[in-house]
């Protein structure tokens, strides 16, 4: 099928706006491709320092030997489910290079925050700018300079971006990026987000709840709601920077295991092919395979930030509009909580993301010309890897959905277009995603209510002032007055209050967690109100309107009127608490340096 019109179109316009940044990106990758490599280049005392921590066979191979030197990145810690498997992949990545005579050391360590753990609290302010802190890390970890290629381990929300981020400064490195995979299933999300709700009624105590979240999440391995996490996950493999299908094997098993040495393998290019550099890999055709992909599975709402960055990492220049004109195309292929009852295992059991690229690029609306870290190109991402008793790794191609209730074809969507709409109109321009959203919920208008944090709606809530239809709307939460947090708590209210038959819908300069879904929120207002942005003219009362149908969202008050208005101030006192604690002093800097949220919410530019 050839390339749809407005897959190439956007494309196109991406490769031409970017062309001065791109241009400049690759004339420095080119600049440290062709150097020697880091032993042979470096003085001697930096060769020593280097290797002085390697068993003696290692650094006979790489000082002597020229043996290739991988880096490792990781993000391991205990925290975040998902990266607790990582402890031990060092040791794996290893004992798999010897074999084939290279070495590898683990170049440094990244920091990774797990927003479940911070959800609600101060913490979650330090989360979008934790994304800009791991990308600088990735980058103090490369600069050691002598390595030859790098394996990236990390799964989570901002963990990925930020890797990837850092790993684009050093884009004349071949880099495959290594998950863990999701853990199994326990509670269901639906089951969980109902007994959430529950409490927020007061209808169940702590005792009730701590034992479903508990049964929700129970082991090692990445959360199964389809959320920023698990989007990153789909998002690497449409990018081809992943072992083909690695992205939802489960932890703890024999194939999992060799999946990770695979990759190993991989960046080593004994795949028959060198593994191209990343900065290669990731051009504007594999950024709009990435957004494609996130459209067609419903992905996380923070993809609209983080890929922005993540491109600007590579030279390029995307913004909202790529994102619409695409989702006015993509249709809906899969239904994964928030966006249907089915969670990532069942994704992955139905078909994966190989059933995902396969139907996306049979339809011609994904770029099949695109470099990998595979020689066999995109296509080997349409297949699923099969463990074999003798640990050969097999992949085997993906027939018919296992599941039409989580994944259908192109040919027969769960809507013709993607879940993500932009908004615009005189409150600015934010993003909604209508996957998750009941149909009869994608206009709401209604009076607003404004608040100046998510503990006074919280507060509201509980005093019962929000039965009634209402447009919440939640200011100073942008990148320059608090970091942007996740506002996900909100999630359980608004939900009780949409159930009891309310219209409601919540309108933010801040954001949601890709867990979130079932109440129309228009968020990422741009510009944000600590930054002069319209949602500061808004008062208690004005009737709002919120059309995703249209593509609005707009204050119904006179246009005379509106133009008169002075911005309310911040409440005294506000973001000044907002500054201090959890060490939201250290992030001052990134505060005042942030972009806007479409502008990627980048802190280095
Ligand atoms: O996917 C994202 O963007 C997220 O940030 C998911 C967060 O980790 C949620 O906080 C975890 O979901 P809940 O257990 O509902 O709080
Ligand atoms: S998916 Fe979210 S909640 Fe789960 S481990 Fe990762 S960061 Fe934490």
């Amino acid at each position: 099928m050839p390339l749809h019109d407005t897959v190439h179109t956007v494309t196109e316009r991406i490769r031409q706006r970017s062309a001065p940044t791109r241009g400049a990106y690759l004339q420095q990758l080119e600049f440290h491709a062709r150097r020697d490599r880091g032993a042979d280049r470096l003085g001697c005392a930096n060769v020593a320092h280097a290797f002085a921590g390697m068993p003696a066979n290692d650094k006979l191979r790489v000082v002597v030997q020229k043996a290739p030197n991988i880096g490792i990145v990781t993000a391991y810690n205990d925290m975040l489910s998902a990266h607790a498997p990582l402890q031990h992949y060092p040791d794996l990545i290893k004992d798999e290079v010897r074999k084939r005579g290279a070495t590898a050391q683990v170049a440094g360590g990244v920091p990774a925050m797990c927003d479940g753990v911070t959800q609600g609290t101060p913490g979650m302010e330090l989360s979008l700018f934790s994304r800009d802190v791991i990308a600088m890390a990735t980058a103090v970890a490369l600069s050691h300079d002598v390595f030859d290629g790098a394996l990236m381990l990390g799964v989570c929300d901002k963990i990925v971006p930020g890797l990837l981020v850092g790993a684009l400064q050093f884009g004349h490195l071949p880099t495959v990026f290594v998950p863990a995979g999701p853990m199994t299933s326990g509670l269901s999300n639906s089951a969980k987000a109902k007994v959430r709700e529950q409490a927020a009624q007061g209808l169940v105590g702590r005792g009730e709840l701590l034992e479903a979240e508990m049964a929700a999440y129970h082991s090692p391995g990445t959360c199964t709601f389809y959320g920023t996490a698990n989007s990153n996950q789909m998002m690497l493999e449409a990018m081809g920077l992943h072992v083909p299908g690695t992205a939802f094997v489960n932890p703890g098993q024999a194939l999992r295991q060799e999946l990770t040495r695979e990759a190993a393998r991989t960046v080593l290019g004994d795949k028959g092919a060198s593994c191209p550099p990343i900065g290669r890999v990731v051009d504007e055709r594999a950024i709009v395979n990435a957004m494609v992909t996130l459209l067609a599975t419903g992905g996380s709402t923070n993809h609209l930030i983080h890929w922005v960055a993540v491109a600007r990492a590579a030279g390029l220049v995307i913004d909202w509009d790529d994102f619409s004109a695409l989702s006015a195309v993509v249709p809906l292929l899969a239904r994964v909580y928030p966006n249907g009852s089915a969670d990532v295992n069942q994704f992955q059991a139905a078909g994966g993301p190989g059933y995902v690229i396969r139907e996306l690029l049979d339809a011609g609306l994904m770029h099949e010309d695109v470099l990998t870290v595979r020689p066999g190109g995109i296509r080997e991402y349409t297949r699923e890897p099969q463990g074999t008793a003798d640990q050969q790794l097999h992949w085997a191609d993906i027939g018919a959905s296992r599941d039409d209730s989580v994944l259908r074809p192109a040919a027969d969507p769960f809507s013709a277009t993607g879940g993500l709409k932009l908004l615009s109109g005189n409150l600015g321009r934010s993003v909604i995603k209508v996957s998750a959203v009941p149909p009869d919920r994608h206009v709401v208008q209604a009076p607003a209510r404004v608040f100046a944090s998510q503990g006074e709606l919280q507060q509201a809530f509980q005093a019962g002032e929000l039965d009634r239809d209402v447009v919440c709307v939640v200011r100073w939460q942008g990148p320059q007055a608090n970091g942007m947090p996740e506002l996900h708590k909100l999630t359980p209210p608004l939900a009780v209050l949409q159930g009891k038959g309310y219209k409601v819908a919540l309108v933010t300069d801040g954001r949601m967690s890709g867990a979130s879904g079932k109440v129309p929120a228009a968020i990422h207002a741009s510009p944000e109100a600590h930054a002069g942005g319209p949602l500061a003219l808004v008062r208690d009362g004005d009737v709002i309107r919120l059309d995703a149908v249209a593509g609005t969202l707009n204050v119904l008050v006179d246009a005379a009127e509106w133009q008169a208005r002075t911005p309310a101030t911040v409440p005294p006192g506000l973001l000044q608490d907002n500054a201090r604690g959890w060490g939201r002093e250290l992030f001052a800097g990134m505060r005042r340096n942030a972009l806007s949220a479409e502008e990627g919410a980048c802190t280095w530019l």
